[in-house]
């Protein structure tokens, strides 16, 4: 590719969005476009090189997003479900690839996300990292092999920062044990046991969630059975993983059709 695509990043003071601005300046293959945040979050109108702690890199921190995105080919978007939704629309407005990595966002809001997706390239997924899609698939062949005599539990741990539970790639790996079973995910779904819960539900697919400390994110599927048990692990370390595959996701998207697209289209899996 000689042309390398303009990239705009979000909620660029966070976790990922540092580490995001990081790889696409690392990358050779894309430059950084602009740098959004909050209304009248401190970094705003300062270089966000500098505000990493580093040199300036020429891209100064804007709130104004729809500016941001019309000069740029792709957005990277890891914040919060409410600024993704409008990010959705000022990105289709811009005919600008969306990646997006946010978590925790209701049915309802994934809908909203169907007319955007008419006029511009979305790739959505809980978990950007080639180790965890492939874990997806596993997860699926494991669960077509099994009837119900194996229980499935999905076990997650993250940093206590995070905010949403089950995780979004909990929730993946769930939704992929599910397809695998043949059921639907919301018909067995078993999530925030507490109290006197009764005996586990044959056919249940349950989720517990660990938060503490500095987990960048941990998940296992397993299955188990009288007598033996299968476990399905996957172990983050660093979240440059997560924004690799983002990147990759955002050169993919460039000659893609509009259109809802994840991280199994762009990695081929
Ligand atoms: N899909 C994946 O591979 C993957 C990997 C890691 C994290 N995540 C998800 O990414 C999201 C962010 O995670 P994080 O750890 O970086 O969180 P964080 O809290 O460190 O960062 C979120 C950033 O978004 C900014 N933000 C919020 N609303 C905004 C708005 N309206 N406009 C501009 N910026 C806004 C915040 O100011 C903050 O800087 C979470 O939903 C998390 O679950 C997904
Ligand atoms: O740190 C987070 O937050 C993470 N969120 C994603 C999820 O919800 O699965 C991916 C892992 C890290």
């Amino acid at each position: 590719m000689t042309h390398k695509p303009g990239i705009v990043i979000t909620g660029a003071s966070g976790r990922m969005g540092q580490m995001l601005i990081r790889t696409v300046l690392e990358s050779g293959k894309a430059t950084l476009a602009g740098a959004v945040e909050r209304e009248g979050h401190e970094w705003v109108g300062r270089d966000v090189g500098e505000m990493m702690g580093g040199q300036a890199v020429g891209v100064t921190v804007t709130a104004d997003a729809l500016e941001a995105f019309s000069k740029a080919q792709a957005v990277i978007d890891f914040t919060a479900p409410e600024a993704t939704l409008a990010f959705s629309k000022l990105a289709a407005q811009a005919r600008a690839v969306h990646v997006i990595g946010t978590t925790g966002m209701t049915d309802e809001q994934i809908a909203q996300l169907e007319p955007a997706s008419r006029h511009a390239v979305i790739i959505r997924a809980g978990n950007m990292s080639l180790g965890v899609n492939l874990l997806v698939q596993l997860t699926k062949k494991v669960a077509a092999a099994l009837d119900e005599d194996f229980d499935i539990e999905v076990i997650e741990a993250h940093h206590h920062h995070k905010v949403d539970a089950p995780s979004g790639t909990a929730l993946m790996l769930g939704e992929a044990a599910a397809e695998g079973r043949g059921v639907k995910l919301a018909d067995v779904r078993d999530s925030g046991r507490d109290g006197i819960t009764g005996a586990r539900k044959r056919g249940d697919i349950g989720f517990t969630a660990i938060r503490g400390g500095d987990i960048v994110g941990e998940h296992d599927v397993l299955f188990a059975a009288a007598g033996e048990r299968i476990v399905l692990r996957h172990l983050a370390t660093d979240r440059a993983i997560f924004a690799r595959g983002a990147l990759k996701a955002a050169l993919w998207g460039q000659d893609k059709g509009p259109g809802q697209y994840d991280m199994v289209d762009v990695l081929g899996l």
